[in-house]
């Protein structure tokens, strides 16, 4: 397994303090800042555009991490790759099939981006599992994706169980990220099952910065 990343949803930053909490981010042992697209169509909710994505990259010096939850991920991809991203993910449903999901992994690799694939909680990842190595990364829904704040769903744990015995038995570099929910004691579950990446946005916004990216960090 790779080391543990620590990737605050900036879903959850206190907008009316951006520099001072980007800040804060950039000085923490947080590497990666997730960066969460919502396009009003693919989840009930509206979020951040390229432009944005521009402004904190200049912010910060950490791994931009851009989870597209959107209904044109093809469209999307190229967009914020230009923006900046350094990883981009998209989601399982938002293709018409794995031929479709596997065609995009390739171009955004092509674009000189890493690649995630996310799936929701009701969507199960067993059919990425032949094509593993053509993603970067597999994101872990723990919650419906829309909204901050939400309670963590246990059961997705057995998703990360599967990815972790695959990815190991065949070697693969592809890391296991969880997204909903995450806390001090839903953060160690989820390590304890195999994700190297935690993003977490409420827990980490509702507190101290950086003692809770080092709860999170620290807690394995
Ligand atoms: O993608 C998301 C929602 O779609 C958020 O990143 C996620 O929910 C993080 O927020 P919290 O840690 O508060 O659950």
């Amino acid at each position: 397994m790779k080391e543990l990343v620590i990737a605050p949803s900036i879903l959850s930053l206190d907008f009316a303090r951006v520099e001072e909490q980007l800040k804060e981010l950039n000085s923490s042992h947080a590497k990666w800042l997730h960066f969460d697209v919502m396009d009003g169509h693919f989840v009930p909710n509206l979020t951040f555009g390229p432009d944005i994505l521009k402004g904190f990259k200049k912010a910060v010096d950490m791994v931009m991490d851009v989870h597209i939850m959107v209904s044109n991920p093809v469209f999307f991809a190229d967009v914020f790759a230009k923006a900046g991203a350094d990883i981009i993910t998209f989601h399982l449903e938002a293709v018409e099939d794995i031929d479709a999901c596997i065609r995009l992994c390739r171009h955004i690799r092509s674009l000189g981006v890493k690649v995630g694939v996310s799936v929701k909680p009701k969507t199960s990842p067993e059919v990425l599992l032949p094509y593993l190595q053509e993603m970067d990364m597999v994101l872990v829904m723990s919650v419906e994706p829309g909204f901050g704040g939400q309670s963590f769903m246990e059961a997705m744990l057995d998703k990360v169980r599967l990815l972790r015995k695959e990815i190991d038995a065949k070697g693969y570099a592809t890391r296991i990220q969880i997204d909903g929910g995450i806390n001090e004691e839903t953060g160690k579950l989820a390590v304890e099952a195999g994700c190297d990446v935690l993003v977490a946005g409420s827990y980490v916004f509702k507190g101290d910065i950086h003692e809770r990216v080092d709860r999170l960090l620290w807690q394995k």
